[in-house]
């Protein structure tokens, strides 16, 4: 068992601070997700937790035992890499094993080859234990990495990009596949990933990493539709949701937002908002507008009118970027709609579920959120 707990930890190379008097708590046999853009410092967290590099300062714990002082090995973490770094000269069976059967380990060969043999099965590479890495596939490659990982039984994984390099279809399958084994396995792992949807669907929570700092910590569903600052609402969902400016204003005893780039038209906003928004004493807000919520209509009574600026069909659906003044608009649509560029649109928002932002902080000031919504 395990948990893992970083006090202030801050972590400079020369003047650069990557890491900035992070704060984390990681509950034993959580699957906990670090994500953020490229540079932000994912993998520098991994490294110290490691200890594959030292802190600057602050503190590394686990299970409330202070580890900065101790050796890599001491703290019995399981990394895996982006890249696999695998023995090309050995077997896929000898590369699995390779952890089991070092001078210092008690394994006997014949049980390590079992073991490994255990862990290719469960991996789905268990017909090709006497192939080389050369004669697999990337992702069967990966696979090995993650066999070779997993035969140590490590207090904690940690696993940087692992499905980076596999295709699209391999890697949703991988992610099903990783879950259900950290379930089986029950050990504690951090997982540092780019991608949203991975982060969506793998963690028990998410810690949303921002030049060096945390910006939020939550579950799935929290970080999705109770985003702490604008930067976490941007980083979940594609296309992106819309930000848009509003004054915060009432019609009628009818609280509501209108939005100044859109003639500034009056929207309501649910009621149970009324209260935090009253007490938002800026002139301007940031209105947060997912572009499930943007509806489009070729009637001009409907809204706002906008200009097609770019239209891309994927799969079922469609992503349209929708041109209004100065502003881009983000809207899902049907891919089978028969669109031009510069096709005039008139735009309505539903406002039923909304985020507002503290233009200069960026930090959420009242979301629409409902309990126990579902992704
Ligand atoms: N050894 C080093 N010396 C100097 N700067 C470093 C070193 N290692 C990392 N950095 C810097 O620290 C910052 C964070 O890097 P890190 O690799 O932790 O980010 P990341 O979030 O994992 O990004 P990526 O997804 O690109 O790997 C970057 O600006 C990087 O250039």
């Amino acid at each position: 068992m395990a948990t893992i707990e970083l006090q202030q930890v801050t972590k400079r190379f020369g003047s650069a601070s990557v890491l900035k008097e992070i704060d984390l708590e990681v509950n034993d046999r959580e699957f906990f997700v670090l994500f953020g853009p490229a540079g932000a410092g994912k993998t520098s967290t991994l490294n110290v937790i490691a200890g594959i590099e030292p802190v600057t300062s602050g503190s590394i714990s686990f299970d409330g035992v202070v580890m900065n002082q101790a050796e890599p090995w001491e703290r019995n973490v399981a990394m895996v890499f982006e890249n696999y770094a695998l023995y090309p000269h050995l077997s896929v069976k000898e590369n699995i094993m390779s952890p089991l059967i070092g001078p210092k380990m008690k394994w006997n060969k014949a049980d390590a080859e079992r073991e490994a043999q255990r862990i290719a099965d469960m991996l789905g590479i268990g017909k090709m234990l006497d192939r080389k890495p050369s004669q697999l596939s990337n992702g069967q490659r990966q696979r090995i990495a993650l066999g070779r990982v997993l035969v140590r039984s490590p207090n904690v994984f940690l696993m940087d990009e692992p499905l980076t390099h596999l295709d699209a279809k391999l890697r949703h399958a991988m992610r099903t596949e990783l879950k259900e084994m950290q379930r089986n396995l029950n050990t504690t792992t951090i997982y540092v990933t780019h991608d949203y949807l991975e982060a969506l669907s793998l963690g028990n929570r998410i810690a949303v990493v921002n030049e060096g700092m945390i910006e939020q910590v939550g579950t799935p569903e929290e970080v999705y539709y109770s985003p702490a600052t604008e930067f976490v609402a941007r980083s979940f969902g594609e296309p992106e949701i819309n930000i848009l400016k509003a004054k915060i204003s009432s019609v009628d005893g009818v609280t509501g937002v209108s939005l100044l780039e859109q003639e500034s038209r009056f929207y309501e906003i649910p009621e149970h908002l009324n209260a935090a928004v009253r007490n938002i004493n800026r002139d301007v807000v940031h209105v947060g507008i997912r572009p499930r919520q943007v509806r489009i209509s070729k009637d001009p009574k409907v809204g706002v009118q906008a200009t097609v600026f770019a239209y891309e069909p994927i799969g079922a659906k469609a992503t349209m970027t929708l041109q209004l003044g100065d502003t881009l608009i983000q809207t899902i649509q049907a891919s089978d709609l028969s669109v031009q560029l510069d096709d005039v649109f008139y735009v309505d928002y539903d406002t039923s579920d909304i985020l507002i932002f503290d233009p200069e902080t960026g930090r959420l000031i009242a979301s629409s959120a409902a309990e126990g919504r579902g992704l």
